[in-house]
């Protein structure tokens, strides 16, 4: 579904990103690991057209994805983006939240699905509550449900336990979990929860002062060296 090769990423005169590649299949979690400041956010940023890279060759199911390309235009593509710290539009209601999605939709596929709903049934409960007035799980449930909205065939998802209570970690870790077997679309997980992560993905690949330091699968690596690779 994805595939990155050599991608660079600069903020001015300033490098972030160097040779990054990176694939990223349909029905399969891939997580991008690392500590804080190694590009993490600044690759999803560069994928979802929210910063353009400076280099490299993206596609999407084998379309190629222009350098500059914009983030409705990636959007129409099918990348459903749940940026770090959610980004709810805090006076607008959650139905209005939801709705914001439809921008990249055909007018006759304008609906929030009842499995939208069925995933997150809080939000049905909340619809006319303003965004601003949802917990931070709550509003990171929001996130995602808005960016499903889109049907998305690759999704980005930022950081989604950041700051949020255990028993909405686990309702979005089985999210995540029911996303994947349902077989529709590539994910793209940045988490820095270790066991979150390594619980949820398939492919790992972890990211150190912005270039790629090691690449594995969920199969064939351990934990203890998962772990070593992201404590770096
Ligand atoms: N808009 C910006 N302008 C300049 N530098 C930036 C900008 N955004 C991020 N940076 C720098 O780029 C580097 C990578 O940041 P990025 O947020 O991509 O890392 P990260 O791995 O996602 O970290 P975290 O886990 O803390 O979110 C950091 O050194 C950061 O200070």
């Amino acid at each position: 579904m994805l595939n990155i090769e050599n991608l660079t990423l600069h903020y001015g005169h300033s490098q972030i990103l160097y040779d990054v590649s990176l694939s990223a299949e349909v029905g399969k979690v891939t997580c991008l690991m690392g500590t804080n400041g190694v590009g993490k956010t600044s690759l999803l940023k560069a994928i979802s057209g929210t910063h353009p890279r400076s280099g490299g060759e993206m596609s999407l199911d084998g379309q190629s994805v222009a350098r500059t390309a914009k983030p409705y235009t990636l959007a129409k593509m099918g990348v459903g983006y749940v940026p770090q710290g959610r980004d709810v539009f805090p006076l607008m209601t959650v139905r209005e939240n939801l709705e914001t999605g439809y921008a990249c939709l055909d007018t006759a596929e304008r609906m929030v699905s009842d499995e939208i709903f069925e995933l997150f049934p809080v939000l049905q409960d909340m619809r006319n509550r303003r965004g601003g007035d949802l917990s931070g799980g709550q509003q990171q449930q929001l996130a995602i449900a808005r960016a499903l909205v889109t049907k998305p065939k690759l999704l980005l998802l930022d950081e989604p336990t950041e700051g949020i209570q255990p028993n909405i970690i686990k309702q979005i870790g089985d999210v995540i979990r029911y996303l994947r077997d349902q077989g529709e679309m590539a994910i793209v997980l940045v988490e820095q929860f270790f066991d979150f992560a390594h619980e949820l993905g398939d492919d790992f690949v972890v990211l150190n002062r912005g270039r790629v330091t090691l690449r594995d699968k969920a199969e064939t690596i351990s934990r203890d060296k998962l772990l070593a690779s992201v404590s770096i």
